[in-house]
């Protein structure tokens, strides 16, 4: 998203704006064009820009006095219009000038500020440049350049030179090399990464025990490593043992000489976290560098990697000199295919038609400052690339990247004759003219013949972008929208919109909409509905109020639907009071908008409030639909009305609704969750055309009410009836047969799920695991665990628990430190599973490990934690350390208490154990069985039990 918004002149071309003059107007700074007064986009990085005058002066009429006559606008040709026009571009640039230093005269300095060294690893002619770069922001900042040569040391100390990368450029007095990562890495605040991709690895690992472990690394370096695959991004937290490294990658347009001329220059950080994104800004931002921002970290990694690949094959055209026409077609193709494997990655299409995409192609493919299409230029002109390679002092990423490219390519199924044959190039086994030859005689793409015809009929256009969303092909609508270069109407922008929204892409869809607006396109009904979805979608408040705005003033807020959508919307981001508002000021109440206002209730579990709106409804005399009633049912399970539900279902029995098989399921559902299974078997038993959704609520509702047996039961009724067990089903009767400690049934529904295809997903996969875990078989849980192609964070957790509950120990630490080698991070859930295995068996050290790594890694330390290392603590015998904790809890629950006085019995502080009781008394705490458990068995052990009337004194104190 932030892509787009900060570069419109490299996205405009693919958007062409209805009124062509307007695109002239080219803002000096990234950001402008996009921004409309109602939309300082909440989405996009810090600090966010004041709305810009340029894009409210392209679409709002001007000041009177300031504004052409239509008459002039009519002469443009004439004299008086051309001074006219003149006038108009003249004010436009300066509300723009004006806005840029508004903008600049509150952007934040004190990052800057508060930063006193900076480090820079690898002193090669990137790194130089950036260290130079920074440097130059302040005097007093030391900028360490960590440097493997000795004799570059030397000079960088000595005569402010960098003799190797830049000898003739004069390098900031405050930079200060040095060959010892120890005084490099000592109290720096941030670090620049620039040393190639294929050393990462190993010079980290090297330098690691220096490395802060909240140190931001910043990577300049773009590639792929050649045997792993990996990204910078995975490469540095892995290597220095840190998978919450904070990282950023920097990419774009720039080359190091460049930079190093202070020549104007524009890059892109990109990282998950937004603060330390929009801190990097401020670091690196000066009048000559303009820093955008964005959160696509995969897409900005990949684009930067993939540029060098594509650059060597321009360079091959330009050596061989097969002409402009050639380069064009070649530098095309290979964007295409680095937008399909990227896309297919995860990456933005947005990111890859800006800054470090398009932008970085453009100067890598076309400029001969570019080593990788130097490398190319030499191999097209018939040099051996040893020969090439062996007479450079500088790295050329694109030649290992190339063969990484390939691999990923197979990986995700993506053709790409142009990178490929760059690598088959590079490893000598096609000359660069055979290369020529096969790409020329690719078959033709059906997508372009599909958008030469497209182009022209915006209809159809739009009925291939709806039919491509609702397919879930959001690249290929994407392209035909992109493709529809003469024809892009209101309805086809539409269709995008509610495309991306319907995919989850709500980022994209906010940024096609502030598009639409600037370039003062029609909005309709329909455009308000989808952006507001994306609103809730991304719980983008601030955003949703500014489209609440925009269409109050463009008079939508009477519209049905768009009402509806906006109570959902504040709805959904929790915002029950605005939604309220929204509901009492419509001017027309239809049954959709109270059933939003109910949903809106139900799901932030105000159930009492959900029933009131259902009372309203009944007084305004509006009858109820299908959606009303269920959710006014599942109103009745969040706080167990049952009584309340047996009326709803008696007012409908003279209803037609009563037949819906939604209404039917949620009665069901309603009867399970108040745990009245016999009503809800009766209404089950009622109908014979369930489908398996409702089979599978009536399996899980037993489970959930230890039903075990009448679950099986109805298992076994549900295949006679040629119905299919979903992943819902199989689950729910593989946690039956565990609590039943039935493996047989076990071991068929495990054999039903590896017939019927679903044993790979991971929520079946899950339950099966727990399932033979809880039955005493963890080898088998591994099995399962093993075979996994994904594992989420859920899995990963069940199989510690699995390990963890047969008393293998080892087992369930070793899985816990493989989590992070697979890109995920541990949660409290993780530590909780794991501090439960090792209180089992009483392991102090390895629980004081876990209870560090949780301290240490800043895993949420919720109730489920505290509760875990209290048992940990007190099981072990370290009872400071339980009564710490414990005086620490935020919510002490009954377990807890229980874990304390269970804790002290057993290790003979009987008195102890029953202060605490007292204790839990005066601050009425409930106790449960466990508690009286917990007690007499402290008493038992110091031998009280005798002393002590315990009955007695429970009676009387409850
Ligand atoms: N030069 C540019 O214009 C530019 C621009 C943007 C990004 N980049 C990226 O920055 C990264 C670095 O490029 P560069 O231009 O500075 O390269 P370079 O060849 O000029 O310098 C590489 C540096 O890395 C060091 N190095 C090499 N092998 C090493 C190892 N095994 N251990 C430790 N250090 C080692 C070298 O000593 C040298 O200091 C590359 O990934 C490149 O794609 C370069
Ligand atoms: O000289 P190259 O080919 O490594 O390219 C340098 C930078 O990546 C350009 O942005």
């Amino acid at each position: 998203m932030a892509a787009l918004l900060v570069e419109p002149s490299l996205v405009a071309p693919l958007f062409p704006s209805p009124a062509a003059p307007r695109r002239n107007i080219s803002p000096p700074e990234g950001n402008l064009g996009f921004r409309l007064k109602p939309f300082p986009l909440s989405v996009v990085s810090q600090p966010v820009p004041p709305p810009c005058p340029c894009s409210a002066g392209t679409l709002d009429p001007e000041p009177a006095e300031e504004s052409p006559t239509p008459n002039a606008s009519a002469k443009v040709g004439g004299r008086e219009g051309g001074r006219d026009r003149r006038r108009a571009v003249r004010i436009a640039w300066e509300k723009l000038v004006r806005w840029s230093r508004s903008w600049r005269s509150k952007a934040k300095s004190d990052v800057l500020e508060r930063t006193k060294k900076v480090v820079v690893l690898g002193g090669g002619s990137f790194g130089t440049a950036m260290a130079a770069h920074v440097a130059s922001k302040k005097a007093e900042m030391e900028v360490a350049m960590l440097v493997r040569d000795v004799d570059v040391c030397r000079a960088i100390n000595e005569t402010h030179l960098n003799s190797k990368y830049f000898p003739e450029h004069n390098l900031p007095e405050n930079i200060i090399a040095t060959t010892s990562a120890k005084d490099a890495l000592l109290g720096a605040d941030y670090c620049l990464h620039a040393v190639p991709v294929q050393f990462s690895s190993s010079f980290l690992q090297g330098i690691s025990q220096h490395v802060d472990r909240n140190l931001p690394f910043i990577s300049l370096s773009k590639g792929l490593e050649l045997n792993t695959l990996r990204t910078m991004s995975q490469i540095i937290p892995h290597a220095l043992g840190n998978p919450r490294q904070p990282f950023i990658v920097l990419s774009g347009p720039s080359f190091a000489v460049e930079l190093m001329k202070k020549l104007p220059t524009a890059m892109v950080v990109a990282s998950k976290d937004k603060k330390l994104a929009s801190a990097i800004q401020q670091l690196l931002a000066s009048p000559h560098l303009r820093i955008s921002s964005s959160s696509d970290v995969t897409g900005v990694e990949i684009a930067g990697a993939l540029k060098n690949v594509l650059a060597i094959a321009a360079g091959i055209v330009e050596g061989m000199n097969l002409g402009n026409n050639c380069m064009a077609a070649l530098v095309a193709q290979g964007c295409s295919e680095i937008r399909w494997l990227a896309t297919k990655m995860g990456a933005k299409p947005t990111t890859l038609t800006g800054l470090s995409g398009s932008g970085d192609i453009m100067l890598t493919c076309f400029v001969n400052l570019s080593r990788n299409r130097t490398v190319g230029l030499r191999l097209g002109s018939g040099e051996k690339l040893d020969h090439i390679l062996n007479s450079m002092d500088q790295v050329a990423e694109g030649v290992s990247t190339a063969g990484a490219v390939i691999a990923l390519a197979q990986k995700y199924n993506v053709k790409m004759p142009v990178l490929t044959a760059v690598a088959r190039i590079i490893d000598n086994e096609l000359t660069p003219k055979k290369a020529v030859l096969e790409l020329m005689s690719l078959p033709q793409v059906h997508a372009f013949l599909v958008r030469n015809a497209l182009d022209s009929d915006s209809f159809l256009g739009t009925a291939l972008i709806d039919m491509y969303a609702k397919c879930r092909q959001v690249t290929e609508a994407y392209r035909v929208f992109h493709g529809m270069v003469h024809n892009k109407n209101a309805s086809l922008w539409n269709a995008m919109i509610g495309g991306f929204c319907r995919n989850g892409l709500w980022e994209e869809s906010l940024e096609l909409f502030v598009l639409m607006k600037n370039w003062g396109l029609e909005l309709q009904s329909t455009t308000f509905s989808s952006i507001l979805v994306a609103c809730s979608t991304g719980k983008v408040v601030t955003f949703g109020e500014e489209v609440h705005c925009c269409l109050i003033k463009l008079g939508f807020e009477p519209h049905p639907y768009v009402c509806t959508s906006l109570l959902g919307m504040y709805g959904k981001c929790g915002l029950l009071d605005e939604a309220r508002r929204v509901l009492e000021s419509a001017t027309s109440k239809g049954i959709e908008l109270w059933n939003s206002m109910i949903s809106a209730y139900v799901s932030s579990s105000y159930a009492l409030d959900a029933l009131n709106v259902y009372k309203q409804t009944r007084l305004s005399n509006i009858r109820s639909d299908c959606i009303t009633i269920s959710n006014v049912l599942s109103a009745c399970s969040v706080i167990s009305l049952l009584d309340f539900g047996k009326g709803v279902h008696g007012e409908l029995i003279k209803r037609p609704e009563l037949h819906n098989m939604m209404v039917q399921s949620s009665l069901i559902n309603m009867y399970m969750k108040c745990g009245s299974t016999e009503d809800a078997g009766l209404l089950f038993n009622l109908t014979e055309d369930w489908d398996v959704i409702v089979w599978g609520s009536m399996i899980a509702g037993y489970c959930q009410n230890k039903k075990y047996d009448c679950a099986v039961n109805l298992f076994n009724k549900l295949r006679p009836k040629g119905l299919k067990p979903d992943s819902a089903v199989i689950a729910s009767v593989a946690s039956a047969s565990a609590s039943l400690g039935f493996l047989v049934l076990g071991y068929q529904i495990h054999g039903f799920a590896i017939k019927s295809g679903t044993s790979f997903d991971v929520f079946v996969a899950g339950a099966l695991m727990d399932m033979y875990a809880k039955c005493g078989l963890p080898q088998l849980a591994g099995i399962i665990f093993s075979g996994l192609p994904y594992k989420n964070i859920v899995v990963w957790n069940s199989m510690i628990s699995g390990y963890g509950r047969n008393g293998l120990l080892d087992e369930s630490i070793s899985t816990f430190a493989q989590i992070s080698q697979h890109g995920l991070v541990p949660d409290s859930i993780s530590i909780t599973s794991l501090l439960a295995s090792v209180s089992s068996l009483a392991a102090l050290e390895k629980g004081k490990m876990i209870h560090g790594y949780q301290i240490r890694n800043e895993v949420i330390c919720d109730g489920h934690v505290e509760n875990a290392l209290l048992d940990m603590y007190m099981k072990c015998g370290l009872l400071k350390y339980g009564q710490s904790i414990f005086d620490r809890m935020h919510l002490r629950n009954t377990v807890a208490w229980n874990t304390m006085i269970t804790g002290y019995g057993h290790h003979g502080y009987c008195l102890k154990a029953i202060g605490l009781f007292e204790e839990m008394k005066r601050l009425r705490v409930l106790p449960d069985d466990a508690t009286f458990l917990s007690l007499i068995s402290s008493c038992s052990h110091s031998e009280l039990i005798g002393t002590w009337n315990l009955e007695k004194l429970l009676l009387v104190t409850f």
